[in-house]
């Protein structure tokens, strides 16, 4: 049995960590971390776990790199921007398992980082240590495991097929993404406030969002002659899910059927990425409460045009569970350990 220790506990992805490792066989959590809650115990903050009798033992504590490493096996930082590239550093010295859910490891360039998330970057001799994997297509090849994006994965598997392939005119594309409140953590702001999100849809970050780098990074490893796209996000009034809709013209003597065929291969191994049968597209309710991506295709011989649908539950594919993926990977557990689960219907 490995030991883990969640660093972020009280906030939405440290809780669906938490959630989801309940249910893996050979994982145990020994240790939870937190700022503001420092000295409570986990069942009395979060009276819903009262009943399991493994929890009644946590007791939420201040951050110690040291007690961490001396008593689990891995660590999980499902903190807020900032706070790895603080800590991370003692980890990374003592190659000591990590996975790090936020994006301070995600862009090896710190100036790349400083522009993007308009905060400092961690050193670039600690960046270089780590390693970021996208769970359907890599395994991990060092000891600090950088999560990637909510919004980033749900493109990226969008788009996998398309740039690998060569199948599609790099300068057309077009990503239109939408979220559900709960990506944007547990903080109250002002757009995630419920008479604002309610009954409302709102376009954010346009142009400036910080997954956009790290999409661009990735299709580089697949495509050389990758370009810039165009991408937006949004929020929509539901707690879970990313809903992705991406545009593109095909390339020249390209057909729709090589398009459905590149999908069907990329993905026929692949346990959590669902192709949708022809004429059929994915909404939400498909995915939330697992870890599978669905994705759905469609195109439109007048325009030339591309479009696929694909989404994801943010919290699991786009963090935790993905997260649980890639531990299951790292220390060659089965990849559905934790994961085996059928969507909330
Ligand atoms: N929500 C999502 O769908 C996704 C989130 N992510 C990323 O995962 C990370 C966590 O996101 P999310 O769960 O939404 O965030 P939340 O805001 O819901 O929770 C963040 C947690 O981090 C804790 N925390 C903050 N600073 C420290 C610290 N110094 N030491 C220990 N704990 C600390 C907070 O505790 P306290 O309140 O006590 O300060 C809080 O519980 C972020 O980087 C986010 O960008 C990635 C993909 C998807
Ligand atoms: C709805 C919403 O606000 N979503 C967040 C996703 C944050 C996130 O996942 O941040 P990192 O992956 O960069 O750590 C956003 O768009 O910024």
């Amino acid at each position: 049995m490995k030991k883990v220790a969640i660093i972020g506990i009280s906030g939405y992805s440290g809780l669906e960590l938490l959630r989801l490792l309940h249910g893996h066989s050979e994982v145990t959590v020994v240790g939870v971390y937190g700022t503001s809650t420092v000295g409570e115990k986990l069942t009395a903050l979060f009276p819903k776990l009262q009943g399991y009798a493994e929890y009644a033992g946590l007791t939420i504590k201040q951050f110690d790199a040291a007690e961490i490493m001396a008593t689990a096996d891995l660590v999980f930082f499902a903190t807020p921007a900032g706070i790895a590239a603080i800590h991370a550093a003692d980890f990374i010295h003592a190659e000591f398992p990590v996975i790090d859910l936020s994006g301070d490891f995600r862009l090896q360039d710190p100036s790349q980082y400083e522009k993007w998330y308009a905060r400092p970057a961690s050193h670039a001799q600690l960046l270089a240590k780590a390693d970021y994997v996208l769970a359907d297509f890599d395994t991990p090849k060092t000891a600090y495991i950088s999560n990637p994006g909510c919004y980033a994965t749900a493109t990226l598997l969008s788009l996998a097929p398309l740039y690998k392939e060569s199948l599609i005119q790099y300068d057309s594309v077009i990503v239109d993404a939408k979220s559900g409140l709960s990506g944007a953590g547990k903080k109250l702001t002002d757009s995630s406030h419920y008479v604002n999100a309610n009954e409302n849809v709102s376009m954010y970050k346009l142009n400036q969002h910080q997954h956009i780098p790290e999409i661009i990074n990735k299709l580089m490893t697949w495509q050389e002659k990758t370009l810039p796209i165009q991408f937006s996000t949004s929020l929509i009034p539901v707690t879970r899910g990313i809903f992705v809709s991406t545009y593109a013209k095909l390339a020249a003597d390209v057909s729709f059927e090589q398009v459905r065929e590149a999908y069907e291969k990329t993905y026929r191994d692949s346990y959590f990425v669902t192709v949708c049968e022809q004429g059929h597209l994915p909404d939400l309710h498909h995915v939330v409460g697992t870890n599978v991506t669905a994705i759905g295709l469609g195109y439109n011989p007048l325009t030339n045009t591309l479009t696929v649908v694909t989404v994801i539950d943010n919290l699991v594919k786009g963090a935790a569970g993905q997260a649980i993926q890639n531990m299951n990977h790292f220390f060659n557990f089965d990849e559905k350990a934790g994961l085996d689960l059928l969507p909330i219907l």
